[in-house]
């Protein structure tokens, strides 16, 4: 049996706060933070008279975007092939399709006579409805189309999964990870749908039924990709915010390449120790706001990755980037920390905390954060700053890892964090209630991220003043033009069950056709 409603899935994005790079080797750690923006995998038994397993993929938010597959079982081996009807490919949704079920076959078969086999679970088809929330594409022509400004409220007052009028191939995306959150949403959307796991088990964060998905949406996105990343984007769709240490690659190097008739469940399997990452919970401090600005300056280095890891391991260069990487990893452990003492100073002190950020939003930067200026707010005779001084050493520390990037930039010839990013993050921290920033993930050009202070119910608050200043930056920086995300921190954490009706808009984003 399948499910007789429709199951849904939700996934976050992502923002690689610190750790870009280092994180791809599994001796250090890097800091993810999970996005309220997410995407949506509505799974669903078609509606009658439908081909016997066939799957119908539709993302409505894009124009010729039906993707339609047939499931084949022929000796005892499980195929998923695109039909005749399939006006264009994509291989990411194809992929996910063809080894979720056949790990989901797997699972049944060993089930035994207790479950019927996938095949019977199949033959009234399966409809899928993929969508992301707005922030995921660039919204920008949308809003200018519309005579509307690229402004937070602006941005709030398009419908909810906004169509975007273009095929898939020729959208603008933000960077927040579509690929790894669609996946991890549609591989953990199908395992529930067709009882591979269990939603009740799946709500814990730590049980086994979600480190299945976490592990087969892992390998999907590895194989659609053409080739194995950290991994911290799925493990953020599938986790939340947290700490994130790669798992080895061997894990699944046993599984790529392979022909089709290896199994999957063994590699994939909850309980398979290879899996050595580790995600280790993590949130913003109460009051700090994480802001995401698109960044439009229009050129990308495919390339980044490439040049930094062979800086790294060339044997002229190899013994400094060592060096320096060590050095930034103390760096971005030390942020983690201080966030951490953040959050714990506001759950002991809350009012004292609250009074704080309060205080210093207003403050100007060369008054909050500059020793030289005497007393400050940090620096009270009676050290009872605690909350003021934790502040300043997420500011001190998001600084050097700046500074430290660009040491990384410059030594492996890569614009890591270019000029134009530093103008630009300058500029932001010279904002009140700016608390660090920086280029997230793998840095250039396409977005900046910033923690603000956001405290309850200020007249101005730092974030208005942020967007104040981008809305004008172009201005003074020609070609230079940067607009904010709606998204924050996820405050739900990882992957989630959603209700159809929970979800505002996505009855009718999954009905549009
Ligand atoms: N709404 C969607 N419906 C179906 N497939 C999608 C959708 N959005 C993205 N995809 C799939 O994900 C692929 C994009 O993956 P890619 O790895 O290039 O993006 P990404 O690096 O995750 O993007 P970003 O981080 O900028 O969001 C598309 O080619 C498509 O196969
Ligand atoms: C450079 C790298 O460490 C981060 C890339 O992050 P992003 O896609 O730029 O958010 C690569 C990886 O972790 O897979």
């Amino acid at each position: 049996m399948s499910s007789p409603s429709p199951t849904i899935v939700s996934a976050p994005g992502k923002v690689l706060v610190a750790g870009g790079y280092l994180v791809l080797d599994p001796a250090y750690r890097g800091v993810v933070v999970s996005t309220s923006s997410r995407f949506y995998s509505v799974v669903q038994d078609a509606a009658g008279g439908a081909a016997a397993n066939r799957i119908v993929v539709r993302s409505p938010q894009f124009t010729d975007a039906a993707w339609q597959y047939d499931v084949g079982f022929e000796g005892g081996l499980v195929s998923v092939e695109p039909s005749s009807g399939s006006a264009s490919k994509n291989k990411f949704v194809h992929l996910a399709l063809l080894h979720t079920l056949k790990l989901i076959a797997e699972i049944r078969e060993s089930k035994g006579a207790a479950t019927e086999p996938l095949a019977a679970a199949l033959t009234s088809g399966i409809d899928i409805a993929i969508v992301g929330d707005n922030d995921f594409y660039s919204q920008r022509e949308k809003l200018s189309s519309l005579g509307l400004q690229p402004t937070l409220s602006d941005l709030s007052s398009l419908p909810p999964f906004s169509p975007i009028g273009v095929p898939l191939a020729s959208v603008h995306k933000t960077g927040l990870g579509s690929s790894a959150a669609l996946i991890t949403s549609l591989v953990s959307a199908l395992l529930l749908h067709l009882r591979a796991i269990d939603a009740e088990r799946f709500a814990d964060g730590a049980s086994a039924d979600r480190r299945l998905a976490h592990h087969a949406a892992q390998f999907v996105h590895c194989l659609a990709q053409g080739k194995v990343g950290s991994g911290f984007d799925v493990a953020a769709a599938i986790f939340g915010s947290h700490m994130y240490k790669r798992f080895g690659e061997g894990v699944i190097r046993p599984l790529l390449g392979m022909e089709g008739a290896q199994k999957l469940y063994p590699v994939l399997s909850p309980t398979n120790t290879a899996w050595d990452y580790v995600a280790e919970s993590f949130t913003l401090p109460p009051f700090v706001r994480l802001i995401l600005g698109d960044v439009s300056i229009g050129s990308e280095t495919p390339s980044m990755v490439k040049d930094v890891l062979r800086w790294r391991s060339a044997s002229g260069t190899a013994e400094a980037a060592n060096v320096l990487w060590n050095e930034i990893n103390e760096s971005n452990q030390g942020l983690a920390n201080a966030l951490q003492k953040l959050t714990y100073l506001a759950s002991q002190i809350r009012d004292e905390y609250e009074a704080t950020v309060t205080e210093l939003s207003s403050l100007p930067p060369s008054e909050v954060w500059s020793p030289k200026h005497g007393v400050t707010p940090l620096q009270t005779p009676d050290g009872s700053r605690t909350v003021a001084a934790g502040l300043y050493e997420v500011h001190q520390i998001s600084e050097n890892i700046r500074k430290l990037m660009r040491t990384m930039g410059q030594a492996a010839k890569v614009d890591i964090e270019p000029p134009e990013q530093t103008r630009l993050l300058d500029t932001c921290m010279s904002i009140d209630g700016v608390v660090g920033g920086g280029v997230p993930g793998a840095g250039g050009y396409d977005a900046i991220w910033l923690l603000v202070l956001d405290p309850p119910a200020a007249a101005d608050p730092p974030v208005a003043r942020v967007e104040r200043a981008w809305s004008e930056y172009e201005r003074a920086n020609a070609g230079v033009s940067v607009s904010p995300l709606l998204a924050r921190e996820s405050e739900e954490q990882g992957a989630r069950v959603e209700a159809l009706g929970g979800v505002p808009g996505l009855r009718d984003a999954v009905a549009a056709r």
